[in-house]
């Protein structure tokens, strides 16, 4: 434990805690089991270690990139144009990002609440950040002041699920264009939500925004962290994205972008289904336990694998909260930190993982319910 008071550490801070053992329904990585079909990949990764290193590195990169991008309804992502790059995670592209906007702009228009390593990372580099709800980006005009050189927008936003619309991108990327901002996205959670799925790269070329994207394979398979973070942007995007990322690395391992190619070629044939269907059933199994009680369910209809959920006036706040289940043994994550400019909007509320095994998520679920009601 790193010892600060909850309500001012950081949220990763708080998931690193929950590695220690215990139900950990903290962090948004995958930690449900390997499907049968995900098991053979990984049991074939001598094989694609041979493979991988036989073949061409920007090959391998290419078809991973496609697989992975194509999947998920980015037919125009940027593959082979020199401006798709992959990073070892969609943060390590995050700080590339932020390097480079920092070179552009002081200040950066940041959707709230979203996960705090975003607004860590942009003002790690010296950048001041004006937060904009999610319902003024999705009108597309927000108020902005001049100062402001980029708008940045997680979509679906993490926690609440929230989606930027096809129409939304397209009203905010117009409004980038014809003020002269770089529109930057974060859509780590969009292989979860097929409403995110229309071609966003289609939407960023044709509006004739500077744009920057990032990617990341790393919410949606338990690979035990080897995943890939993509950072893509336009052709006239002028930031030192390259130049940037080369200072960080030559290149992730051909190894992981092959068994990424797999995992997102499984995921085609039926993998997302399974993967859409485990979430499902798990916001469901959260719902019924909750239903009924004091606590309710934040955000019904999202479909990312975190679930806010919203306690009563009556009970713990949301750090007590957190403290007295990590007494009990069970992580989850107190809200405050993701309504990074105003954290007292987060004090009822906490998030739970649901890209776990069902008997997690229920299990945690009658644990937080019975902390609400012991207080
Ligand atoms: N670089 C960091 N801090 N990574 C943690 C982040 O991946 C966790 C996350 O996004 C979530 O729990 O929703």
């Amino acid at each position: 434990p790193s010892g600060a008071e909850p309500d001012r550490r950081n949220l990763t801070s708080m998931e690193t805690d929950a590695l220690v053992g215990g139900l950990n329904v903290s962090d948004g990585h995958p930690r449900m089991p390997l499907t049968t079909a995900q098991r053979a990949i990984v049991d074939s990764l001598p094989a694609l270690f041979d493979e991988a290193e036989k073949r061409v590195f920007e090959e391998i990169e290419a078809e991973a990139q496609q697989t992975f991008l194509h999947g998920i309804g980015q037919h125009r992502a940027p593959i082979g144009t020199g401006r798709l790059v992959s990073c070892y995670s969609s943060s390590v592209a995050m700080d590339i990002t932020a390097r480079a906007l920092a070179h552009r702009t002081d200040t950066i228009a940041l959707v709230h609440p979203t996960f705090d390593n975003i607004p860590d990372l942009l003002r790690g580099r010296g950048l001041k950040l004006l937060p904009v709800p999610e319902a003024e980006l999705a009108g597309g005009e927000p108020e902005l002041p001049d100062e402001v050189g980029a708008v940045f927008v997680t979509t679906p936003n993490n926690p609440t699920g929230w989606v930027l619309s096809e129409d939304g991108l397209r009203r905010l990327a117009a409004f980038c264009a014809r003020t002269g901002r770089v529109l930057a996205m974060d859509t780590c959670f969009r292989a979860q939500d097929e409403r995110a799925q229309y071609d966003t790269y289609a939407i960023l070329e044709e509006s004739g925004a500077q744009w920057v994207v990032i990617e990341d394979t790393g919410k949606l398979w338990p690979t035990l962290e080897l995943k890939a973070g993509f950072l893509a942007w336009g052709e006239h995007t002028d930031l030192p994205l390259l130049e940037y990322f080369s200072d960080v690395l030559l290149s992730v391992s051909p190894l992981v972008l092959l068994m990424l190619t797999r995992f997102a070629q499984d995921a085609e044939r039926g993998g997302y289904a399974e993967l859409h269907g485990l979430i499902a059933r798990n916001r469901r199994a959260l719902a019924e336990v909750l239903d009924g009680g004091p606590v309710r369910l934040t955000d019904p209809d999202a479909r990312i694998s975190v679930a806010r959920v919203t306690l009563p006036e009556d009970g713990p706040d949301a750090v007590a909260l957190y403290d007295e289940l990590v007494r009990r043994g069970t992580h989850v994550l107190p809200c405050g930190p993701f309504h990074w400019d105003r954290p007292q909007d987060g004090v009822r509320q906490v998030r739970l993982a649901l890209a776990r095994s069902g008997e997690d998520v229920v299990r945690a679920a009658r644990a937080l319910v019975d902390a609400v009601r012991a207080r």
